[in-house]
């Protein structure tokens, strides 16, 4: 069986992969993308595997998230399962002093940052990234002001603060991928 899901190993996606897979022992190997949209495109390719997506999906290049992928693929897309597995805990970094009035996050946190941003009366421009993992990247290259990540991710400097940290559950869907028919 083959689970196809976002990647890199550092996305909450592969650890709920792994999560799955150390529950049900047998032939399962995961295969991780740079975003989902990638591979939902490919669909036709990977017919008879297996994609995992979580229920908050976002798409930060298209107005696309999970329900949408459920009701356009409803020929394509078996739902097989769903379980609960929580994130690894989130934090929203903030860099002080920073030039940038820049915000990073994941389409499917941004909740998080808005409702902090509006706290405290900030006016950062928010960017969007394919992955919580990309978003501390793009943060950190960027020299922004603020991003919320995975806590694991985060090599924190003398000018960096952890201002909240949030332990999200979440439903994690597994669909197979039909043959054509
Ligand atoms: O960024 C990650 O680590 C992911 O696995 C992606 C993702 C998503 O697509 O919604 C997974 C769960 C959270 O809601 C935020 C991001």
């Amino acid at each position: 069986m083959i689970i196809h899901t976002l990647g890199p190993e550092a996305t909450d996606s592969y650890r709920a992969a792994r999560y799955y897979q150390s529950a049900h022992p047998g032939d399962i190997r995961i295969v991780l993308h740079d975003c989902f949209e990638g591979i939902i495109e490919h669909f036709d390719d990977y017919q008879g595997d297996y994609f995992m997506i979580p229920a908050a999906f976002k798409s930060c290049h298209e107005h696309l998230d999970w329900a949408d992928i459920h009701y356009t693929h409803l020929d394509q897309l078996k739902l097989v399962t769903c379980f609960c597995y929580a994130l690894d805990p989130l934090v929203l970094v903030r860099r002080l002093g920073a030039t940038m009035d820049a915000a990073y996050t994941h389409p499917s946190t941004v909740a998080l940052l808005k409702n902090y941003l509006r706290s405290i009366q900030d006016q950062s421009v928010i960017h969007y990234t394919d992955s919580k993992y990309l978003a501390y990247q793009n943060y950190k290259a960027a020299n922004a002001r603020y991003v919320i990540t995975n806590q694991k991710n985060v090599q924190l400097g003398n000018n960096e603060k952890v201002e909240r940290t949030y332990t999200p559950d979440m439903v994690w869907c597994l669909y197979q991928i039909l043959k054509n028919r």
